[in-house]
């Protein structure tokens, strides 16, 4: 039965074979009941027969010839429920369509948002140290609540900042084209906001990483007053299990300042100054937005007032779990594309090599670091009891090479035999025409923005990543298949 779910799906025929094999048990009672009915006549006329004295001998031929018919039903009725319909595999150019198509619906998030009222009797409070460098003081610390009662505290929050800097290849720089923003450092602020409780992490989680499990590391203080701005970059990846960053904007009132994130050729605005206080009865809101921090993002220039921002780091907590145990691939049409293709005769006979381009970039080559769409690529082939190889896409020679880095699959289901996995992996060129190659190099944007992170880079940078993964001859795969139902 799985079998013909996960065939159906890839087939507008097998669906309605599905439907048709589903309908069929019904279909079965009903004729057991009709198939009773028809037993009870025949006793009935036989009794007849019996009572009249007519030939008795025609009717026992008849009644074998019945049993003949009832035998070559059942097995007829057998071999309907024991045998998949027979449709005539699609051809591989029909198969790769479907594949490629299935695989550009993949549709994960690169960025998750939402707002969180802020209840007058439960203020959101920050406490902040005017007078930080001097370790002697007793009397920096100011409270600062929110709804804002008093804005005059706006010009206390402002003295206790300083400019704010940002990373230029690996040195820390202040260059006030590129950034023009105040900043309190995570150890000069404290807040009562708590994006554990409020569920944000939890939200992040389910969306940006397939449930897996969230930290969120508290990092700046950000005021953009007027004139205030940001211009593209990337966030600095501060370790190999950091994957995104949380921007959250406390209501104050502001103009301008608009967040923007691109992802390829989305981009997303976030316009708080707009939406954080409500004019018509004066409600207010937390805002926030993260997003998979190897995207591009800028703020525009701020018109009046000032915009107050936490920064969060996000970070992938168990990074040694290989897969993400919560992701359902079944949910994808491109698992149910991949597996179906597989299973199809006339898709890559002799085994193939794909190549698919991971959406993301990666500052670690780490199976358990892939993010939104390349999560679930390469979850769907392992499911398909694939070899899947995570290389990075290295630039030099005048063409991109892929390095040889990380290496992961169904634990040996299949021999990898293929002389080109096992020697010339180390180095090899993106345009290799024995590899099938799915998707575009992404994350171009994001190198060209390689150098403006928030922070000194200091052994970190994003490169693009390819999935590489080992498609075995059907012989070899379909025993798998079978046996993985
Ligand atoms: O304040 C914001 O909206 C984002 C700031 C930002 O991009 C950063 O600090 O890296
Ligand atoms: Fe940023």
């Amino acid at each position: 039965m799985t079998a013909f779910e996960l065939v159906g799906e890839s087939g507008w025929n097998n669906v309605v074979s599905v439907i048709k094999s589903s309908k069929k048990s019904e279909d079965d009672e009903e004729l057991e009941e009709v198939e009773e009915e028809e037993e009870e006549e025949e006793e009935e006329e036989e009794e007849k027969g019996e009572e009249k004295g007519e030939e008795m001998e025609e009717d026992v031929d008849d009644e074998k010839s019945w049993e003949k018919v009832d035998n070559e039903k059942e097995e007829m009725e057998s071999e309907i429920t024991i045998q998949p319909p027979q449709v005539p595999p699609v051809d591989q150019s029909t198969s790769m369509r479907n594949l490629r198509e299935s695989l550009s619906k993949i549709n994960s998030a690169f960025s998750v948002s939402g707002e969180i009222y802020v209840d007058k009797n439960e203020p959101l409070v920050v406490f902040f140290d005017t007078d930080k460098d001097n370790k002697q003081s007793k009397g920096g610390a100011h409270r600062m609540e929110f709804p804002l009662t008093d804005s005059t505290i706006i010009n206390k929050l402002v003295e206790a900042c300083s400019p704010a800097s940002f990373g230029f290849k690996t040195e820390t720089v202040l260059n006030l084209e590129y950034r023009q923003a105040l900043k309190i450092d995570s150890s000069n602020f404290l807040t009562s906001f708590d994006v554990y409780r409020n569920g944000i992490v939890d939200v992040i989680s389910k969306t940006l990483v397939s449930n897996a499990p969230v930290c969120a590391e508290l990092h700046k203080l950000n005021v953009y007053g007027p004139g205030g701005f940001f211009k593209p970059h990337v966030d600095t990846p501060l370790t190999t299990d950091m994957f995104g960053s949380l921007v959250v904007c406390l209501p104050a009132k502001f103009e301008g300042g608009v967040l923007r994130v691109t992802k390829d050729e989305l981009t997303k605005r976030f316009d708080w100054g707009r939406t954080c206080i409500d004019e018509n009865n004066g409600d207010q809101y937390v805002q926030w937005v993260a997003f998979f921090s190897d995207c591009p993002h800028d703020i525009t220039p701020v018109t009046s007032g000032h915009r107050i921002t936490l920064t969060y780091n996000l970070y992938k907590r168990s990074p040694n779990e290989v897969l993400s145990p919560q992701i359902d691939v079944q949910d994808f049409s491109f698992y149910r594309e991949l597996k179906a293709s597989l299973m199809n005769p006339n898709f890559f006979n002799s085994g193939a090599i794909f190549g698919f381009h991971c959406q993301h970039s990666y500052q670690s080559v780490e199976f358990d670091m892939l993010k939104g769409n390349d999560m679930v690529v390469f979850q769907a082939a392992v499911h398909c009891g694939l070899n899947v190889y995570l290389k990075s896409i290295v630039d030099g020679y005048g063409d991109s090479f892929i390095g040889n880095v990380s290496e992961e699959g169904n634990g040996g289901q299949y021999e990898s035999k293929d002389k080109f996995i096992e020697e010339s992996f180390d180095v090899v060129r993106v345009r290799d025409d024995r590899i099938t190659w799915f998707g575009s190099r992404a994350g171009k944007k994001s190198h060209a923005y390689l150098h403006y992170g928030n922070e000194a880079s200091i052994s970190h940078v994003y490169s693009s990543v390819v999935l590489v993964v080992e498609v075995p001859s059907f012989k070899q795969r379909i025993k798998a298949l079978t046996v993985a139902e």
